[in-house]
């Protein structure tokens, strides 16, 4: 049995850290202060300017399951339940993938074009293609007051959450929910067909880390025998939902560029954007039809 928390908010986040640097936790120091933060209530600022701020008894014991978990390899993210992705708070459900940091690449890459039709036509329809949490499309509706988005997810508890999330940051009014399987139950046209389908071979997801591998949802990591069934369904598909001078965003694994832009070519797109992730990889490709 471990010893028990201190209650004064300076030790207990020492204690906190220690208890995960002790069950070799990646980064101790900012999941002690997410977990001590998110179930005390507390901030940073209160823990410099108060050490000895007392913490009730409720939240030490949440505090205390909280770090068994993260300490029995949880990710931090699943045990708050939420994560935060383009500045917004994204509550999570085991349906859903944990946005990850590397997504905001695709918001960043799509929202001028979002921005440009918007001004244009005072409207920019998207659809975002396995909507999870609703990270991508959520962020772009928030950048972008004159955007609609439907999310599509063939998951209903992934859609709960998004339509949750949408309706807690107020984008309620401008996001809908659609339970497809792709693109089957989708109609209208889209000036924005934005994706980050599943793109894992099958033969790896045993290979993940386990944090990914135990805990992401396999319905969102799995992209069949070569990681690939999803673009080229997306790729065949598409033309019929997309406004004339639409555009196709799509994430993609840091090694799959040229077998994804090939199969979008071989549909009749041409390769208008590639842009990487913070860490350097290929991350993110746009497509227009008839582009060369
Ligand atoms: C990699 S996750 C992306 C989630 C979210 N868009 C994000 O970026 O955080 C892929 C999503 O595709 C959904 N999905 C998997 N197969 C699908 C299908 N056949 N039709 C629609 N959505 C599907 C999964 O449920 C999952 O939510």
């Amino acid at each position: 049995m471990a010893d028990s928390l201190p209650e004064a908010l300076g030790p207990l986040l020492r204690e906190a850290r220690a208890r995960l640097v002790a069950a070799a936790v990646d980064d101790p120091t900012l999941d002690a202060r997410l977990i001590v933060e998110h179930f005390s209530g507390t901030t940073l600022t209160q823990a410099i300017a108060d050490p000895e701020f007392k913490v009730h008894g409720r939240a030490i014991e949440a505090i205390d399951a909280a770090l068994r978990r993260r300490a029995g390899g949880e990710p931090v993210h699943r045990i708050l339940g939420y994560r935060e992705f383009y500045g917004l708070r994204l509550s999570l459900s085991p349906e859903t993938l944990e946005p990850r940091p590397d997504t905001e690449t695709l918001v960043e890459a799509i929202l001028p074009f979002v921005k440009a039709i918007a001004a244009r036509e005072g409207a920019c329809r998207i659809l975002d293609l396995g909507t999870g949490t609703g990270a991508i499309a959520l962020a772009l509706l928030s950048a972008e007051p004159a955007a609609t988005a439907t999310g599509v997810d063939i998951a209903p508890g992934a859609l709960a959450t998004a339509t949750g999330n949408a309706g807690q940051l107020g984008l309620g009014g401008r996001f809908t929910a659609l339970q497809s399987d792709w693109f089957e139950k989708v109609s209208g046209r889209y000036h924005v067909i934005a994706a980050n389908p599943p793109y894992i071979t099958s033969q790896d997801i045993g290979n993940l880390q386990d944090e990914v591998r135990d805990f992401d949802p396999r319905l969102a990591l799995d992209g069949g025998v070569d990681g690939l069934n999803p673009y080229r369904i997306i790729a065949a598909e598409a033309a019929r939902f997309l406004e004339a001078e639409g555009r196709v965003a799509v994430e993609i694994g840091r090694t799959q560029q040229d077998e994804i832009t090939d199969i979008f070519r071989s549909a009749g797109y041409g390769l208008v954007g590639a842009f990487r992730d913070l860490g350097g990889n290929d991350r993110v490709l746009v497509f227009q039809r008839g582009k060369p």
